[in-house]
């Protein structure tokens, strides 16, 4: 056998039979649904006179539509969203499909929710109708987005035709610098290579700034770099890997013994080639934020807004300019002192414990500045119950910060968590298309100590400085 990289071996283990020499028949141990990508699917199995092959290898969650009030009962009172969620749950019902309901103690993030009860494995193949599915490759899992079509391929048949991808490494060696997180990382990454620059590949994490990092910073580098493009990201499972995964799901000892022995062998082999490789160095990364509506238009929190003349193309010069229009900023200010109206901490990408408890360590003691609304949104039923037991919620609350029910609110504002035009965000998130967070809302894409800063400050902040007071 020649030597194969984690990916190839990852695809291999899971091929049914080859479709040509570029797509495979791949098996899926675990689908993901959310009411928002799931409807068309259920119907059109329905109209086929088909039905869910394997229903024990879905999961269902209410996630993106849900108010984040916190209230119980929690009540869907946009009709449309209510309809979508009653739909995912009879489908679910009718099929046999473990959902986490509107009312569910677990319901959350489907991307927080999987990991956190275990469902995701190292050498598994996770499929979601959701581009963020990426998140699983932070545990050594295979996993990415399908559409409509695939969701329906799926349910019927638990294989998808699946078109193979190109590899790509990125290493990153060397300490993360005082006042960053795997969220500076991957903003910082994704300003080296560009929104487009992992497009077409999956991409391997390596070395040992990536090594250092917990499962759960693993997960926010690996939900980003779909944000490049990536068509999925791995990083090789390790001991971190194991401890998360041992914590989280439950195997027991005889199936575990025999798991480590597998997962072991889930890395690229030392003469494996990759068809393209990145090398950084992480002392070169600083607290980053963006500037605009893509999320490669990042800079460190001490620079400037980019001028014209130092766009590498004009292509971009002119993307940029649009950018600014649209944020309301101007090449060469600053971009420290922004005055922020909102603040958003949550989303799959930093809605875990460990975001929240790093808001907290800032925010203690401190008050959220005058006239900004900061919410924090948790990730899972799991996470807020975690964070008011360690008294994280506390600190919180005292600060001003409004504790707010799970789901993904202000991240795509498809609930009633939604900017008024202008209103400048800063936000923990993914995405700052315009529009993203309500119409003419304009997003900050940032770590969650840096909206921390900005939420006791009012405005764009090096947390640096707020970190050495
Ligand atoms: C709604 C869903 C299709 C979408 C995605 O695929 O990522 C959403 O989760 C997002 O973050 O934009
Ligand atoms: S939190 Fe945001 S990025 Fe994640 S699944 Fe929800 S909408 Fe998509």
């Amino acid at each position: 056998m020649p030597p194969r990289t984690l990916y190839q071996k990852l695809v291999d283990s899971h091929t049914v039979q080859p479709v040509d020499t570029e797509n495979v028949l791949l098996y899926v141990d675990l689908h993901l649904m959310n009411e928002y990508t799931s409807p068309q699917a259920f119907a059109a199995l329905e109209e086929k006179g088909r039905t869910v092959l394997r229903p024990s290898q879905q999961l269902a969650v209410v996630s993106h539509i849900i108010p984040t009030r916190a209230e119980t009962p929690r009540v869907i009172e946009d009709g449309p969203s209510r309809k979508q969620a009653e739909n995912l749950a009879r489908n679910c019902g009718q099929a046999g499909i473990r959902l986490y309901d509107t009312n569910d103690p677990e319901q959350g993030i489907e991307h927080v929710v999987a990991p956190e009860h275990g469902y995701v494995r190292p050498g598994m193949v996770i499929l979601c109708g959701d581009s963020h599915t990426t998140t699983y490759g932070a545990l050594g899992a295979l996993g990415f987005g399908i559409g409509t079509s695939e969701v329906e391929h799926v349910l019927a048949t638990q294989t998808l035709v699946y078109r193979l991808a190109k590899t790509m490494r990125i290493a990153v060696d060397g300490a993360l610098p005082f006042g960053t997180s795997s969220k500076d990382l991957v903003l910082w990454i994704i300003s080296r290579i560009g929104a487009q620059g992992a497009r077409g590949y999956a991409v391997e994490f390596a070395g040992s700034t990536i090594a250092a990092l917990s499962a759960e910073a693993r997960m926010t580098l690996c939900n980003m770099a779909v944000e490049a493009g990536a068509r999925a990201a791995l990083i090789a499972p390790d001991r971190v890997t194991f401890d998360y995964v041992r914590a989280h799901a439950r195997l027991p000892p005889a199936a575990w013994n025999a798991a480590m022995d597998d997962w072991a062998a889930l890395r690229t082999d030392p003469q494996a080639r990759f068809d393209c490789e990145y090398c950084f160095d992480a002392s070169d990364i600083a607290p980053f934020v963006t500037w605009g509506t893509s999320p490669d238009q990042a800079i460190a929190v001490d620079q400037r807004v980019p001028l014209a003349q130092a766009h590498s193309s004009r292509e971009a010069a002119d993307s940029a300019r649009r950018a600014l229009e649209y944020t309301g900023l101007a090449p060469g200010q600053p971009i420290a002192g922004t005055p922020v109206d909102r603040v958003f901490i949550g989303s799959c990408t930093n809605g875990r414990i460990e975001d929240l408890r790093l808001v907290a360590s800032i925010a203690r003691g401190r008050r959220v500045a005058p006239g900004v609304r900061a919410m924090v949104v948790p990730g899972s039923g799991a996470v807020r119950r975690q964070a008011e037991a360690e008294g994280v919620a506390r600190v919180l609350i005292d600060a001003g910060f409004e504790w707010r029910a799970p789901g993904c609110s202000l991240c795509l504002a498809m609930n009633d968590d939604v900017l008024q035009d202008g209103e400048r965000c800063a936000s923990t998130t993914n995405r700052n298309f315009e529009g993203r967070q309500g119409r003419g809302s304009r997003t900050h894409l940032m770590s969650p100590a840096m909206a921390a800063a900005a939420a006791l400050t009012g405005c764009i902040t090096d947390v640096r400085k707020l970190e050495k007071q």
